[in-house]
């Protein structure tokens, strides 16, 4: 059969440094492909040369359908090809409605398109219906949940690939997924399976990306494992245990991630905060003591994940009040610079926002918080700061470990290792983290894990909303369980597993009916 994608002898340098290094890859008509590697290992910088965002180095092959392809693709052509990408923020516009997203690249291509909009609705339900799908497609995306709007930005590349007519007369294609379940719920990853497992049937080919282990070795029939750069190997999914594939991606045995467990909770109540209302959570109440680690989850909606947000005044609360020590706050009237005053630090889930400046140096992006150690009468001591970046990128193993550098140059998971360290290095009272290993790969975790700890050891309270059951029962010594804006169980001690949290999550649901 021939291969739906061939990649020889692939490689990409940036500035002297091999981001791949002599790649070569095959995807079959209908196969489910993993691709996996630590931050850093070159997936982006692989997809990024399908998509025709980099120009690979000079001596690479691609073939498509058996077809050479020649290097580089231009931008936008991987359409022609039969390729189409969905990204983790899905590309969806949310003031648009379902079918105007559905459509979206048609527009863009036609001129003088006339459109009956009955029509245009007629057939997004059709290809709906195609898949067992139930969207509405008036409805407007930001109304939709996340899973929707997963299913809805996959749909939309299948319709993609199969707008093109050599695609659709020989059902192949690809369709490459780059972490498209982060932030899903496991019904919704269900569902997202479903879909997947369709479109494979139909003889499409799909590129699955992810940093999730057990998501890979259920989804793919293959995968493929970088390592700096490098293609480690390529092996059938049946033929791999989850122990291999941790140790063929970071080169060694994961050390336990199992947390020590403090079976006696401390007394020495440090920080509380009563009455806590906003758009969703409802009179909330919690309490912490100094090096507690305090999990806050929840099925999506059940709003876990705003109690940061309103901590920190970055969403203004209806009422609440906080204590920190002999501090009280009152939490209507708290802004960040408030929060950070009392000594609050908020990594939100999207660093790209608030959490770090894709355009500053990391040496700049580290300093910030810190800014004020470094002047010496009026003058910054640039040396000192980059000696202290350099230390800090050492101690958090970022890789490369270049002050100099621009932020955006980083992989993901390394930039979210620059952004830890930027903050904890002012050894705050209360850390705020939101989904903090999301995009992290498994050996970059236990570092995070480390440098949770450590803080803690240091009195750090930390609160930490995530919907990654496995990453709650590594770090928390309780996990608070919210529906609909309250919390509703709570798990202590030995309790806290991924099992236990998951069927905690599961049974609101009845419980808050
Ligand atoms: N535009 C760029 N300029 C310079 N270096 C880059 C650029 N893009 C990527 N790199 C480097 O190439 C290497 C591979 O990065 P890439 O983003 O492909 O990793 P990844 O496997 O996708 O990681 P992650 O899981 O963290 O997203 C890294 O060392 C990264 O710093």
């Amino acid at each position: 059969m021939i291969p739906t994608l061939e990649l020889h002898h692939l490689s990409k340098t940036f500035g002297g440094q091999r981001a791949l290094d002599d790649v070569s890859l095959t995807i079959q008509p209908g196969e489910v492909h993993g691709l996996l590697g630590q931050n850093g290992s070159g997936k982006s910088t692989l997809i990024k040369i399908l998509a025709g965002f980099h120009a690979p180095d000079p001596g690479g092959e691609l073939r498509f359908n058996g077809q050479p392809v020649k290097l580089p693709i231009q931008a936008g052509d991987f359409r022609k090809l039969g390729m189409s990408f969905v990204h983790q923020d899905l590309g969806l516009i949310p003031s648009l409605s379902v079918v105007e997203n559905l459509r979206i690249g048609e527009f863009a291509s036609r001129n003088n398109m006339r459109l009956s909009w009955r029509e245009e609705n007629r057939k997004a339900t059709e290809t709906f219906d195609k898949f067992g799908l139930h969207i509405n497609p008036k409805a407007k995306v930001s109304d939709l949940s996340p899973v929707d709007k997963a299913l809805l930005a996959i749909v939309r590349a299948i319709e993609d690939i199969r707008s093109n007519e050599i695609m659709r007369e020989s059902g192949r294609g690809l369709l490459i997924l780059d972490e498209p379940t982060v932030f899903l719920p496991r019904t919704g990853v269900d569902q997202l399976f479903n879909l997947v497992r369709e479109v494979a049937s139909m003889g499409v080919s799909v590129l699955f990306v992810s940093h999730d282990l057990d998501e890979v070795l259920e989804i793919t029939d293959r995968i493929t494992i970088l390592r700096d750069g490098h293609l480690l190997t390529t092996t059938s999914t049946e033929s791999i245990t989850k122990e291999q594939l941790i140790e063929t991606i970071i080169g060694r045995k994961l050390k336990s991630l199992q947390r020590e467990i403090r079976e006696e909770a401390k007394k020495d109540i440090h920080i509380s905060f009563q009455g806590l209302n906003g758009n969703v959570v409802r009179d909330v109440a919690m309490s912490l003591s100094k090096g507690e680690v305090l999990g806050l989850t929840g099925l999506a909606g059940s709003g876990f994940e705003e109690v940061l947000y309103l901590l920190y005044g970055e969403h203004a609360a209806s009422s609440g009040k906080l204590q920190i020590g002999e501090q009280t706050y009152e939490l209507p009237a708290m802004t960040p610079e408030k929060a950070i005053d009392a000594g609050m630090v908020l990594l939100p889930a999207d660093r790209h926002g608030s959490g770090g400046v894709d355009s500053l140096t990391i040496v700049d992006n580290i300093t910030l918080p810190v800014l004020g150690r470094y002047f010496n009468n009026l003058f910054l001591d640039r040396k000192q700061m980059r000696d202290d970046a350099q230390t800090l990128l050492t101690n958090y193993e970022v890789r490369p470990s270049l002050p100099n550098l621009n932020l955006q140059a980083l992989s993901g998971g390394n930039q979210q290792k620059v952004i830890l360290a930027k903050w904890f290095q002012k050894d705050p009272d209360l850390v705020l983290l939101h989904e903090p290993t999301q995009g992290i790969d498994i050996g970059a975790r236990e570092q995070v894990y480390a440098i949770i700890k450590k803080a803690t050891k240091r009195g750090t309270s930390i609160v930490c909303a995530s919907s990654d059951y496995e990453q709650l029962a590594a770090i928390c010594d309780r996990v608070l369980i919210f529906a609909r804006g309250r919390v509703i169980g709570e798990l202590t001690g030995s309790d806290i597993t991924k099992d236990r949290i998951t069927e905690q999550c599961y049974n609101s649901l009845e419980l808050s009916m």
